[in-house]
C-alpha cells in the first residue's frame, strides 16, 4: 500500500460491463478499491469482488456500511471522517462493527484512513455532515492529528466529484512525515492526474471510470510519466 501511486475506485452500486472491468484491472493501476457512499450492499459487493478476482490486481474494500463487510478482500480500508459533524462517522459505526467482527478480525488487513471531506455537495459530505469550510491550515492540522495523535497510516483528502485545490493538497502532503496522502476527486483525465500526482502520494480515480473510460485509463500512464520525471 505504501508504494501505491494510482488506484481505481469502483462503486458496487454502479454498472460496469465485463470489457470495461477487464480494461481497469489490466490497466497497470496499483490497486482496485471497492467503495461508495450510498447503495453499497453485501450482494453487490460480493458480485463485484468475484468479477475482479478473475484478475491479479490487488483488491481492497473501503467500508462504508456495516452490512456490506465481505470476506475475501486483500485489505480493508476504514474511513474515519475527521471533519464529520456527526460523531457516528468518526467512531460510532466503527464501534458497532468491531463489536460484531472483533473476534474474527485480522488486524494486519486493516488500514485506517483519516478522511477530510472538502466538497460540501458530495454524498459523503452530506451523509457525515462534514464541516467542509476549511482552509489549508485547518487541513494541515487534521493531517498532523491523523499521523501524530491517532497514528493513522493514511490521510485521505476527499473532493469526490470535483477537482480540488492542489496547493492545499501539496502543502498538506509536505507537512506529513510518515502518513501517506491519498487524494481523490474530479480526476477525469491525464492532465488532472499529473497535477494531483505532483501534490499527493497516491491518487484515486472514481467517477471518470463511468463517465469516460478511455480518459480514465489515460490517468495510469500519466502517473507513470510523472514518476519518470522524478527519477
Ligand atoms: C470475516 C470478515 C468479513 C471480517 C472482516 C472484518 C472487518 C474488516 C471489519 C471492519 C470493522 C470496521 C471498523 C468497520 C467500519 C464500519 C463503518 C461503516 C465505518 C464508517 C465508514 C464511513 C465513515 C463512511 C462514510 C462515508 C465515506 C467516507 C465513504 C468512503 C467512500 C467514499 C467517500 C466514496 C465516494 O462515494 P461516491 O458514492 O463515489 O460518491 P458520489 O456519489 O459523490 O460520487
Ligand atoms: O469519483 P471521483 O470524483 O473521481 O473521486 C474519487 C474518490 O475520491 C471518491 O471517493
Ligand atoms: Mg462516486
Amino acid at each position: 500500500m505504501r508504494r501505491w501511486k494510482h488506484v481505481f475506485k469502483l462503486d458496487p452500486d454502479r454498472d460496469i460491463d465485463d470489457m470495461a472491468l477487464e480494461r481497469i484491472c489490466l490497466s497497470g493501476t496499483d490497486a482496485v478499491m471497492v467503495g461508495g457512499t450510498t447503495g453499497v450492499t453485501f450482494d453487490n459487493t460480493v458480485d463485484l469482488l468475484s468479477r475482479i478476482r478473475r484478475f491479479e490486481v490487488p483488491c481492497v474494500l473501503e467500508i462504508s456500511d456495516r452490512e456490506a463487510i465481505v470476506p475475501g478482500f486483500d485489505l480493508y480500508f476504514i474511513p474515519i471522517v475527521l471533519n464529520a459533524g456527526d460523531p457516528d462517522w468518526i467512531v460510532g459505526h466503527h464501534h458497532l462493527a468491531v463489536k460484531d467482527f472483533g473476534p474474527m478480525m485480522q488486524w494486519e488487513q486493516i488500514v485506517a484512513e483519516g478522511y477530510v471531506i472538502l466538497n460540501g455537495n458530495s454524498s459523503a459530505a452530506k451523509v457525515t455532515r462534514a464541516r467542509t469550510e476549511l482552509d489549508t491550515a485547518d487541513v494541515v492540522a487534521y493531517g498532523r492529528m491523523a499521523e501524530r495523535l491517532f497514528r493513522l497510516p493514511v490521510l485521505y483528502i476527499e473532493y469526490s466529484g470535483t477537482f480540488g485545490d492542489m496547493e492545499l493538497v501539496s502543502r498538506t502532503a509536505s507537512s506529513l512525515e510518515g502518513a501517506r496522502l491519498f487524494y481523490g476527486g474530479g480526476i477525469d483525465g491525464a492532465d488532472k492526474a499529473r497535477q494531483a500526482a505532483e501534490a499527493a502520494h497516491t491518487i484515486i480515480v472514481g467517477n471518470a471510470i463511468y463517465e469516460n473510460l478511455d480518459r480514465a485509463l489515460e490517468t495510469v500512464q500519466a502517473i507513470q510519466d510523472v514518476e519518470k520525471g522524478c527519477l
